[in-house]
Parts: C-alpha cells; sequence; structure tokens
C-alpha cells in the first residue's frame, strides 16, 4: 500500500462539538521526532478551557441528546466511529507516524486495533441495556432489591504518547459504551491523531459534550482536570511519578482513578526453548517494538546460564538485522523515541549503566547512518547488577538489559525483583514450569511463550507500582459504571420497630 504523504490538520480543541480555540490563544509546536522538525501546532488548553469542557459534559449528560440514551443508541454511534476510523486509516496512520515516530506500518496496526476496540466496547453497549437493572435474590420476601448500573458521570481520560489513539480508544470507548461525558486530555508530544478523532465525532454526528478534547501541557490542562470538583473520576495512562501527582490532587476530592503506570517486565528464558530463533525473536519484539516504548516492555532479559552465551550470540545476530530509518519508510522496525528529552534520558541511562561496570553488548549511540532524529541504536547490556539503575528503572527506550540464571528459584528472585509489576513473560517447553511462574509473577500480565500480544477482550493493568485498575475486555466499562442498589420495601404490614401510639 503506498503510505500517504500527509500535512498536520490545523485543529482547535473539541468542546461540545465544535472546535473553539482556547480561552489564551495559546499553541504549542508539533515535532516529528524523525526530523526533529516543527510540523504543525496544537491548541494549548489552559483551566478556563477545562472549565468550559466540564461544562459542555455536564449538560450533555443531563440533555436528552447523550444522556438518556440507550447502550444501543450508543452502540450505533460507537459503530459509525469506527467505520470512520477505518476509512481514513491510511491517514491516520501516517499522522501517528509523523508525530509520534513509530514505524508507519506499526501504526496502521494501531488503527486496526482502534475499530476492534470501537466495534467491540459498541457490543458491550449494547448488551448492557438487558444487564442495568439486575433483581439480587434475598432472605427476606418483604423487600426486593435490584442492582442498577447507570453511567458514573463526567470522565477525565489523560493518555500517554507512545500509543496515542490507542490508549485515547481504551479509554473513550468504555467511557462513551458506558454512557459518560469523557474529557480527553492527550499527551503534549503526540496529540495529533486524537484531534481528529474528536473531527471523526464531529463527521458522524455524536451528541455535543459527549466527548470533548482539550490538547495542552500536563500542568496547565490535565492538572485543572483531574482538581475539577466537577469531574467524577479520572482514567490516566502514564507515569509513576505523574501517577503520583494525578492520586494525591483527586484524593482531595475523594475522586476515583485508576492507574496504568509504567513497568520494568522480566521474560525468562529457559534451556529447554524448542527453537532458539523464535524464542530470540519474542525477546527483540518484547523490548524493541514501538521504538522500544512500550509500558509492558519486557525489557529485563533473565537467561538460564547454560544456553546464555549461545543465545546471546543469536540474538546479536538477529538485533543488527533490525532496520532503523525514518519511520515511513517501507520495512521501518525501529524510528526514533518520541522526542529529545526522551533521547536523552534513554543515553543517561546507558551511559550511567557504563560508568556503574555494565558491558554495553550491542548499541548504546545514535545510529551512524540517521544524522537527524532521535534514532538510538537498539541496545543490549550484559554483565548487569540488581543494584544499579539499568537494573531497577524503567527507560522506555531501547534498551535490554540481561542477567543469567541457575535454578528457578534464582530466576523467579529476579524476575519478580522490581517496584513495577504489569508484565511478565516465560519462555520454556515445559508448561508445568510456564504454570509455576505464571503463580510466581507478582503482575498483572503474564505472557508464556509470547512477549506482549494484546488483545481488547481480556484486562490489561498492574500491580505495585504499574498501578492499579483494569482497562480492556468487560473490566473496563465497570470503570465507567455506577453501581446503585435500589431496595423496595412491597409488604402491606407495619415495619413495627416502634411500637404505634395507638397501642401506648
Ligand atoms: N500502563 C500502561 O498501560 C502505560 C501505557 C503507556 C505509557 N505508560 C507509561 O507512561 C510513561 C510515558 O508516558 P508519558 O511520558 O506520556 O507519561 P507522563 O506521565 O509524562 O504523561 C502522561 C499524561 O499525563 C499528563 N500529565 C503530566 N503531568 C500531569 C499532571 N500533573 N496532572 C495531570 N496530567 C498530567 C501528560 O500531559 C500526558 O497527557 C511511561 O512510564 C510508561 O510506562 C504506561
Ligand atoms: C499496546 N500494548 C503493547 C499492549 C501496550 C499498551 C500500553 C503500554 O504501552
Ligand atoms: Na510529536
Amino acid at each position: 500500500m503506498a503510505i500517504p504523504n500527509m500535512q498536520i490538520p490545523s485543529r482547535q480543541l473539541f468542546i461540545d462539538g465544535e472546535w473553539r480555540e482556547p480561552v489564551k490563544k495559546n499553541r504549542l509546536p508539533v515535532i516529528n521526532p524523525a526530523t526533529e522538525e516543527i510540523i504543525g501546532y496544537i491548541p494549548a488548553a489552559t483551566a478556563e478551557d477545562v472549565d468550559i469542557a466540564v461544562k459542555a459534559a455536564r449538560r450533555a449528560l443531563g440533555r436528552n441528546g447523550w444522556g438518556s440514551t440507550t447502550g444501543a443508541q450508543r452502540a450505533k454511534f460507537l459503530r459509525a466511529i469506527a467505520a470512520k476510523v477505518l476509512e481514513k486509516r491510511p491517514e491516520l496512520a501516517t499522522l501517528e507516524t509523523i508525530d509520534n515516530g513509530k514505524p508507519w506500518f506499526e501504526a496502521a496496526s494501531d488503527i486496526d486495533d482502534v475499530v476492534a476496540c470501537f466495534e467491540y466496547y459498541a457490543d458491550l453497549a449494547e448488551a448492557l441495556d438487558s444487564k442495568n437493572k439486575t433483581e439480587v435474590k434475598l432472605h427476606l420476601d418483604s423487600f426486593k432489591t435490584h442492582v442498577y448500573k447507570e453511567p458514573l458521570g463526567v470522565v477525565g481520560l489523560i493518555t500517554p504518547w507512545n500509543y496515542p489513539l490507542l490508549m485515547t480508544t481504551w479509554k473513550v470507548a468504555p467511557a462513551l459504551a458506558a454512557g459518560c461525558a469523557a474529557v480527553l486530555k492527550p499527551s503534549e508530544l503526540a496529540s495529533i491523531t486524537s484531534l481528529e478523532l474528536g473531527e471523526i465525532c464531529r463527521e458522524v454526528g455524536l451528541p455535543p459534550g459527549a466527548l470533548n478534547i482539550l490538547t495542552g501541557l500536563g500542568h496547565e490542562a490535565g492538572s485543572p482536570l483531574v482538581s475539577h470538583p466537577d469531574v467524577d473520576k479520572i482514567a490516566f495512562t502514564g507515569s509513576g511519578p505523574t501517577g503520583i501527582k494525578i492520586m494525591t490532587a483527586a484524593a482531595q476530592l475523594v475522586k476515583p482513578v485508576t492507574l496504568e503506570l509504567g513497568g520494568k517486565s522480566p521474560i525468562v528464558v529457559f534451556d529447554d526453548i524448542p527453537n532458539i530463533d523464535i524464542a530470540v525473536e519474542w525477546t527483540l519484539f518484547g523490548c524493541f517494538w514501538t521504538n522500544g516504548q512500550i509500558c509492558s516492555a519486557t525489557s529485563r532479559l533473565i537467561i538460564q546460564d547454560t544456553i546464555a552465551s549461545q543465545f546471546l550470540d543469536r540474538l546479536l545476530e538477529w538485533t543488527k538485522n533490525i532496520k532503523i530509518s525514518d519511520p515511513l519508510e517501507e520495512d521501518c522496525k525501529l524510528g526514533p523515541v518520541i522526542s529529545r528529552g526522551q533521547y536523552e534520558k534513554v543515553l543517561k541511562l546507558i551511559s550511567t549503566a557504563k560508568n556503574e561496570g555494565a558491558t554495553i553488548l550491542y548499541g548504546g549511540e545514535r545510529p551512524q547512518h540517521l544524522k537527524k532524529g532521535y534514532y538510538i541504536q537498539p541496545t543490549i547490556i550484559t554483565d548487569v547488577d540488581t543494584s544499579m539503575e539499568i537494573w531497577k528503572e524503567e527507560v522506555f527506550g531501547p534498551v535490554l538489559c540481561v542477567k543469567t540464571f541457575k535454578t528457578e528459584e534464582e530466576a523467579i528472585e529476579l524476575a519478580n525483583d522490581t517496584k513495577y509489576g504489569l508484565g511478565a513473560a516465560i519462555l520454556s517447553k515445559d508448561l508445568d514450569r510456564c504454570e509455576r511462574f505464571t503463580k510466581a509473577f507478582q503482575s498483572g500480565i503474564v505472557w508464556i511463550n509470547c512477549s506482549q500480544p494484546c488483545f481488547w477482550q481480556p484486562p490489561w493493568g498492574g500491580k505495585k507500582r504499574s498501578g492499579f485498575g483494569r482497562e480492556l475486555g468487560e473490566w473496563s466499562l465497570e470503570n465507567y459504571l455506577n453501581i446503585k442498589q435500589v431496595t423496595q420495601y412491597v409488604s402491606d404490614e407495619p415495619w413495627a420497630f416502634y411500637k404505634s401510639p395507638s397501642k401506648l
């Protein structure tokens, strides 16, 4: 397929179904990480815009337009959005690539996931109509109790830059399916496709105020959204430090949050793997996909010592074969990291690893053939000690660190030696052993003989410092529903707790 060339559309904030200039008229530059050039501008929302958007969302809930829709009616809008996204797939993939830096074919695959997600939540919205009032059997005949599932209200959705439209969709699709009205604040580092979602919602006639999109800086737009008294819940995906700030601010209003944060996930490889090349490829994909910027990246390779030398030799051969290029090129497999800040952060972590005594087995620098752009070679670091920063801290770049083990106990201890708890992978022919590791891993996601595959039906999320709450599947719909208990007294007899005055 020919990759379309695109200019960044000039957009405003998307509020109440219209494009509106920010109150302070500020804009932020959009930088293409492959060229380091400014390719456009996005509006920079501030607290004043947040208040306007939250009011629009609240009105949408009160109006007949959105607030009283059935799940089946909401499903129609979600399916129409899915169809429009599919229609615009090539253009959206190009916009994602020039804004985020991920290879075009990865971006296009993300767009496919976006379509599937909106369709999936359309089905769940439809099914909700028969589940939003269910009876609970009691031990007394004098009462009847029902449980209602109703939209939580106005929800604030704050998303990161690594899968821009997909992370937006993971929140917007279930929130709309549940009947909430949403205010979305995408990352200022990659907002373009989220704004295009606003245009798609406008084109399909989504009722005004159901979805509002505010681009801008975290402290200028995200923070006021978290603290706004008329926002009922915050769903956040991003870094740990920001998650802590958001949770602290939300706590002042006893506002519920879901936090999908960082990770430093292990991939444990045993010497009984039936095919070393298959294991090597999963190891590469688990860390270097999406230019290494994956929350769930299995960025700690824990390899049995009996196979370590052979495995690393083969891993090196595969790594050298990864095509690093402009992400718009046909078979690019590694593009630039998102920004100069991220580029410098990753290189600093690599240099610290070297200074602490680790060995840079491969990579660790800018690729020689790419003089512009935030490119970093796929990097493999060995002779790592568990006291080192490279072992403990999330890099969020194409950097794999390696340690060996002798026994299962040692492997489990190394795997769980992290403050995070998002994902964990084990590659072994012995499925009983895989089951033992599944139980022993302190994580929310386990991959067996693979790493990273993610589907919209199962739950996604972690524990420890990777946050709490689950997205995707039915779990995500529950994030946006209020559970209401309704108990009715159905007897004709007096309650008779107090003596009636006539009997005194
Ligand atoms: N668990 C997951 O599913 C998942 C997915 C993607 C990224 N992440 C994590 O996100 C991090 C990288 O993404 P990032 O750099 O965009 O994270 P980030 O925390 O810097 O920003 C995430 C979002 O929060 C906003 N924000 C920043 N400060 C804020 C504040 N004080 N109040 C409200 N909003 C604020 C940003 O504008 C952005 O929209 C990594 O740690 C990665 O592991 C996790
Ligand atoms: C799309 N993945 C690979 C499941 C990751 C989503 C969230 C983490 O970056
Ligand atoms: Na960008």
